[in-house]
């Protein structure tokens, strides 16, 4: 559990993170069924990491809900010597897969506040999304419910005076 900041707001997000290795696999699914936001990490020395990424996307779009909110990673970027991956591979793929794209590092702390607070603001501008539209359908219901219920209604007073006028 964490707590952090976005607009102003102070929101606590509960965090897994998830076994990499094939053999656990079958327990990784099941938190993808109660996960709103999911960061997609490679690491930005293993090109074999980053070719991984569209397994997981495939997972992820298979076993998520299907609002869930994703960012990818490329992860050690401090690691500038061994890196194997480009920054632009990392842009190229997001962007194919309509994300937003951060290099970090877990050692230097390189965009792991900003990559939190962006999955977090995103996650919370879906929800806003799914309540206005829910609010909306009920206002419109309101609305259809109130209407039925004039049209079973007796005559009103303004009604009742146009009567008069004839
Ligand atoms: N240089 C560098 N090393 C890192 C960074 N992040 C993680 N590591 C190292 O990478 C190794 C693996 O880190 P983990 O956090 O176990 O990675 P993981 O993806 O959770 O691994 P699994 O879930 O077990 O597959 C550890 O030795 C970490 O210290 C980083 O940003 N930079």
């Amino acid at each position: 559990m964490k707590t952090i900041e976005v607009d102003g707001i102070k929101v606590r997000i509960q965090i897994w993170d998830t076994a990499g290795q094939e053999r656990y696999q079958t327990i990784t699914k099941q938190y993808y069924r109660r996960a709103q936001g999911i960061f997609l990490v490679y690491d930005i020395s293993s090109e074999r990491s980053y070719q991984h990424i569209m397994k997981w996307v495939s997972d992820v779009d298979e076993y998520a809900p299907e609002g869930v909110q994703k960012i990818l990673i490329g992860n050690k970027a401090d690691e500038e010597q061994k890196r194997q991956v480009g920054r632009e591979q990392g842009q190229q793929l997001a962007k194919e897969y309509g994300m937003d794209f951060y290099e970090t590092s877990a050692c230097t702390n390189l965009n792991i506040k900003e990559s939190f607070t962006r999955l977090t603001e995103l996650v919370l501008q879906a929800h806003r999304k799914e309540l206005e539209g829910l609010q909306t359908r009920a206002s419109n219901e309101l609305a259809l419910a109130e209407l039925e219920e004039d049209e079973g209604k007796p005559e009103g007073p303004a009604n009742s005076s146009k009567t008069c006028w004839c």
